[in-house]
């Protein structure tokens, strides 16, 4: 049913206590009975300029427009004003923001770029609206609620097989449907998992971007690449299809960025193994049925997959960000994992572990690299319509400069991330295992760095909002918050930068001189 229409004078006559009504962008919202029970307070609302008139800047200033889409807010709303339309309208689902530099150049309209095909394009419009009806709703809820993604979403996700295409291209993918048809297996490349990644960051949900199966991610790759065809047919489609779960269980209180030091020790008994040890920082361990673990034995490092049984229990892990990711203490106490579940040959357990490690690094840029535009977004948006000292925010200069090397980080970010994932869908794995890894410990050393500085931005930008977990400021807050982790998880930033030099030297020709 169209909406009354109200002339402004109509509207003015209402704005005392009991009978108020006020315009947000040519909407008339009755508040009569809402002012008291109104967060910011009743006497705000009362104010001159505000009721009976258009708060639309005020609002703006204080508010989201997401606000005004809570089915109990949006049910204030009783007309519009004669003549005016609205203007200010959420994105609907798979639809391009036009605030720039909030999108990659290659969706930007009239910009070119060589890496993207109009397959990818499609991609990512279905899967941008995809994860905003599907994903989005429960990413937000379980950030802040702390519990692990439901099984109802976990089963939208397989239909698309959402989780295959997070492992990356490969022959995992062969006979799936993937994004309903619309990239066929054998096209799936890097890129399609790069926009995948970068459209996960793009909640704002730290916690639940590895809070959705990302346990899997890490934790299969070692079971698809060194497990037998028996291991791969037993435990790789019932995790696909979001029927159990797993997650990798490297890192130990005893051994973090060593991870030589792990003391998980595997002691051969018969046609078992058993294991005996701690894993920590777990992803996704709280709720895993398999562990794909690294273990010592007395012939060198071994991956076993572990099932949870009486002799594996897992705790939660209290970390800076949303338990939604299911970080966990994990207890082997004399668990028996059958020899049959050995991934790979004893002895080659590290380099298993360590050849999976590149493609997790990769990821971590992808997803800091979703999130660091959508904080440009947000600042662009907010110095855009917070008024501060009678002008928008960004008439100081200082905010600009701010803004400059917000925008500039990211787009280098872009630049590198692309020019790395051309890399890897031009090489075999064993290329990329060979090539890659300083490269990609150098990237992921420098997106997280910039991450982190661009959330320093916007933290003075958003000032006390910025450090508040709700309203106005709550991506900022959160990415404030959380983005050390992508300085962590995976290699530790300074760890990697070392890396990747070393890896430099050792290729440096033998008779380089100056
Ligand atoms: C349809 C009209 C309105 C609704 C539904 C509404 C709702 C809310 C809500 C839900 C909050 C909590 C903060 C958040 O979640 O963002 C809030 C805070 C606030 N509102 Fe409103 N509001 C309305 C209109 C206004 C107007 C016209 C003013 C103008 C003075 C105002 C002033 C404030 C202030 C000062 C706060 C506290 C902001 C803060 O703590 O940062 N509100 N409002």
């Amino acid at each position: 049913m169209p909406y009354k229409e109200f002339t402004l004078d109509d509207i003015a006559r209402h704005h005392k206590e009991g009978d108020l009504w006020i315009v947000i962008d040519s909407k008339v919202y009755d508040l009569s009975r809402f002012a008291d029970l109104h967060p910011g307070g009743a006497g705000v609302l009362y104010a001159e300029g505000i009721a009976g008139k258009d708060a639309t800047q005020v609002f703006f200033g204080l508010h989201r427009l997401e606000v005004l889409q809570r089915p109990q807010y949006a049910r204030l709303q009783i007309g519009a004003v004669r003549g005016q339309t609205e203007t200010i309208k959420p994105l609907s689902p798979g639809e391009l923001s036009l605030v720039p530099y909030a999108e990659p150049t290659w969706l930007t309209p009239g910009y070119f770029s060589p890496y993207y095909s109009d397959n990818h394009r499609k991609f990512h419009k279905a899967m941008r609206a995809f994860l905003m009806e599907v994903v989005q709703p429960e990413a937000v809820q379980c950030e802040e609620n702390g519990k692990r993604i439901s099984q109802e979403v976990v089963d939208k996700l397989s239909e698309i097989n959402f989780l295959a295409m997070r492992l990356g291209p490969g022959k995992h993918l062969k006979g799936l449907t993937l994004m309903g048809g619309i990239v066929k297996p054998e096209e799936y490349d890097y890129f399609h998992e790069l926009i995948l990644n970068t459209e996960i960051a793009r909640f704002g949900t730290r916690a639940f971007v590895d809070g959705l199966l990302n346990g899997g991610v890490i934790a299969l790759p070692p079971v698809l690449n060194f497990g037998t065809l028996e291991q791969r047919a037993k435990f790789v489609p019932d995790i696909l299809a979001g029927k159990k779960y797993i997650s990798l269980a490297v890192s130990e209180a005893f051994a973090g960025s060593d991870v030589s030091g792990a003391q998980t020790v595997a002691v051969r008994d018969g046609d078992e193994w058993i294991v005996t040890g701690t894993k920590k920082w777990i992803t996704n361990g709280t709720f895993s049925d398999y562990f794909t673990t690294l273990c010592k034995t007395d012939t060198g490092f071994v991956v076993l997959l572990v099932e949870r049984s009486d002799a594996v229990s897992t705790k939660p892990v209290k970390t800076s960000y949303s338990s939604t990711a299911g970080t966990a203490f994990v207890t082997f106490d004399k668990a028996r994992v059958p020899v049959a579940n050995t991934l790979g040959q004893v002895g080659k357990g590290m380099s298993i572990v360590l050849s999976n490690f590149n493609h997790e690094r990769w990821m971590v840029t992808a997803t800091s690299l979703g999130a660091q535009r959508l904080v440009v977004e947000e600042c662009l948006k907010w110095t855009n319509q917070r008024i501060a000292f009678g002008k928008p925010l960004h008439a100081q200069a200082v905010i600009r400069a701010k803004l400059a090397t917000m925008i500039s980080r990211v787009e280098t970010c872009q630049a590198w991330v692309e020019n790395i994932t051309h890399q890897m869908n031009n090489m075999s794995y064993q290329e990329q295992s060979d090539k890659l890894a300083g490269p990609i410990a150098l990237l992921k050393q420098f997106v997280s760095k910039a991450g982190r500085e661009t959330a320093e931005d916007a933290t003075q930008i958003f000032g006390g909002r910025g450090i508040t977990v709700t309203g106005m400021g709550k991506v900022i807050e959160n990415y404030h918050r959380t983005s050390p982790f992508d300085a962590i998880l995976a290699g530790a930033e300074d760890v990697l930068g070392d890396l990747g030099v070393r890896q430099a030297i050792r290729r440096m020709p033998k008779n380089a001189r100056l």
